[in-house]
């Protein structure tokens, strides 16, 4: 059963297009969407999220086609994002108090549990709110209405280390019972290292893959050894080389293929999901 899919979906701006991506995210699991600066994780949320329509192609959240004007659809869908659009001249209970009604599940006393425990005043008035605290706000209303898919734009880059464990905590409780999925994009990859069960990752508007990440992890291996080893055939079989003064370290996407390649010569070790995304800007190979 998948929480999201997208079906050759391409948006086209005048510099960039997402082009023909097609995947799932499955129910039950949290998703991490990774990828370079202006890879196009926010143009797949927006149209996950219905704010975007795409040119060609189909997409499909919780089962409906999007975008989807329908309040059921939007009822389910809990969105985290420092772009969500909020009153700025509001107080936070001002603010809610405007948002609440329109979710039939509304839960006002979890909304304010979450307050306590986030330490956001409802007397604060938005403008005067951080980007943490933004975040911390827009948190706080999508997880007190039972949203069935929680979409968050980046909810990690602006959290304090403290609160960002925190959340990892509760995003992880939340899927325990699997009828809820969370698809998150974030820069802090080692906060997907910690919780993601699967990695999407886009690059220039293309997918390179969309595994679960400890498939990921064991496909793809870093490779360090002496300049000696690398003539043009070796090179290309890298995806992407980091040359020093003292040797190359290179990201390889067959792990047993480079096993083979190299036996003992060289040091295979095992790469975070950073290496994947700093080699493959760095690469500069094409994705279909
Ligand atoms: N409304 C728009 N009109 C024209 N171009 C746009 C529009 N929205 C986004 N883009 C372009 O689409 C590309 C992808 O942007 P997007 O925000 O999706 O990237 P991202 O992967 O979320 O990047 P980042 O990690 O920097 O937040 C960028 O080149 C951006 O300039």
């Amino acid at each position: 059963m998948n929480a999201i899919e997208l079906r050759n979906v391409t948006k086209t701006y005048p510099l960039f297009k997402v082009d023909n991506v097609s995947l799932d995210v499955k129910k039950g699991y949290i998703t991490g969407l990774i990828g370079p600066n202006g890879a196009g994780k926010s143009t797949l949320i927006k149209m996950i999220t219905g704010l975007i329509q795409p040119d060609k192609g189909s997409l499909k959240t919780l089962g409906s086609e999007m975008p989807n004007q329908e309040v059921d659809i939007k009822q389910r869908l809990g969105i985290v994002s420092d772009e969500c659009f909020y009153y700025e001249h509001l107080t936070i209970r001002e603010m809610t108090q405007m948002i609440a009604p329109f979710y039939t599940k509304w839960d006002n006393k979890a909304f304010n549990d979450y307050l306590d425990q986030f330490e956001l005043s409802p007397k604060k008035k938005i403008q005067d709110l951080s980007k943490g605290m933004k975040i911390k706000y827009s948190l706080a209303v999508a997880l007190s209405h039972e949203a069935d898919l929680l979409i968050m734009d980046e909810p990690t880059s602006g959290l304090d280390p403290v609160f960002r464990r925190e959340l990892l905590d509760l995003l992880a409780d939340m899927i325990q019972d699997e009828t809820r999925s969370i698809i998150f994009s974030t820069h802090i990859t080692t906060d997907l290292e910690r919780i993601a069960d699967y990695i999407t990752f886009i690059h220039q508007g293309k997918l390179v893959f969309n595994e679960a990440k400890d498939d990921v992890l064991e496909r793809y291996t870093i490779v360090k050894g002496d300049m000696g080893l690398l003539d043009s055939d070796i090179r290309k079989h890298f995806i992407g080389i980091r040359e020093t003064a003292v040797g190359f370290e290179a990201l390889s996407d067959h792990k047993a293929e480079a096993e083979r390649l190299f036996g003992r010569l060289a040091l295979l070790q095992r790469p975070t999901l950073e290496d994947l995304i700093y080699f493959t800007a760095k690469g500069g190979r094409k994705y279909a």
